[in-house]
């Protein structure tokens, strides 16, 4: 069997994570597996230990990071793997969002994660892309699932931010923090001009609500941003939101949930590998709903360079 190392972050969902990586030990020690756990101890833990993991290992012939969290701690890990050809990554949800989950073929039950998890690990992973973000003084990001610019930046910034959101995970009802922070930035975000390249061809978007960059479809817990967006096909999947009044911005928002927003006039959507984002004013930046700063960023596909233990995903 693959060497096996574990990352828990014991403070996702409220700690909800802690109860799932008891639940996961408890099954590892019952089938004599052996592994390495380790807990995160602060935020940009999981990357130092996930590049740590991937620095010890590296004459190793394969070795498997299973993340135990929410889509946070799985983008700070494959911030500190993406290169590391002979470490796959597993995951096994533990957080509020689960986005990773619904895009990427996991089951969302932790019981059932793990046994699907422990039947593929010494399998052949899928490769599956990711994207590249560099930004301000050429640090550079990955992101699995997503990344943005604009309204969606504010209110992951917002709510990541907001001790409420501690409250209503405790309720299992984190997700609404993002309708409620929604509602409240709503009448007051200035929108602004866009000025976007995509594969060196040049746009310009005027009153611009938001950029969302998707790997995958779903964001913001389930809402289907980007329907068509596949994980292994090398392209990024671009969406743009302008040119609306707050009333209408708002009944577009809920559409995304089912994925309605696609047919609206104001709603453009692209496919790319190069993408390039300005705004006359500077913009709030998310990946994979982590507020990582503003805008001008350069964005770019990275085709099938994660080993994901995960079922075998359609192009
Ligand atoms: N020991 C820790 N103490 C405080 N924060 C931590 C710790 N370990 C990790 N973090 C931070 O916790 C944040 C939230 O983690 P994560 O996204 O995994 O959980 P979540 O918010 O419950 O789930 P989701 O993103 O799926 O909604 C991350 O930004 C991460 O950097």
């Amino acid at each position: 069997m693959k060497n096996l190392y574990v990352i828990i972050n014991p403070q996702a969902k409220n700690g909800y994570s802690k109860k799932v990586w008891l639940d996961v030990e408890k099954e590892l020690q019952s089938r004599q597996i052996p592994y390495t756990a380790f807990n995160t101890e602060y935020p940009g833990h999981a990357r130092e230990l996930a590049r740590s993991i991937c620095k010890e290992t590296k004459h190793e012939d394969k070795a498997v990071i299973v993340v135990i969290g929410g889509d946070g701690t799985l983008h700070e890990v494959i911030n500190g793997t993406v290169g590391a050809k002979n470490v796959s990554v597993g995951f096994i949800p533990g957080g509020s969002g689960n986005d990773f989950s619904r895009g990427y073929g996991i089951p969302k039950n932790h019981l059932s994660a793990s046994n699907f998890l422990l039947k593929q690990i010494d399998l052949q992973p899928i490769l599956v892309d990711v994207g590249e973000i560099v930004h301000s003084e050429e640090k550079t990001t990955y992101f699995v699932n997503n990344m943005g610019a604009g309204f969606d930046a504010l209110i992951t910034k917002e709510a990541n931010h907001s001790k409420l959101k501690k409250v209503m995970n405790r309720f299992s009802l984190g997700n609404l923090i993002y309708a409620y922070f929604v509602l409240k930035k709503l009448f007051t975000f200035k929108r602004t001009v866009v000025n976007m390249t995509i594969d060196g061809k040049k746009y310009k978007f005027e009153e611009t609500w938001f950029v969302t960059v998707s790997n995958q479809p779903y964001y913001g817990g389930g809402m289907k941003i980007s329907p068509k967006a596949s994980v292994r096909d090398g392209l990024l999947n671009v969406t743009v939101v302008q040119n609306l009044s707050r009333m209408k911005f708002l009944f577009v928002f809920i559409t995304v949930f089912w994925g309605g927003h696609e047919r609206m006039k104001e709603v453009k959507n692209f496919l790319g590998k190069e993408i390039f984002i300005e705004s006359k004013d500077p913009l709030f930046v998310h990946a994979d709903g982590e507020f990582i700063g503003e805008t001008p960023v350069s964005i770019q596909a990275c085709p099938q360079v994660l080993p994901l233990v995960t079922r075998e995903i359609d192009k």
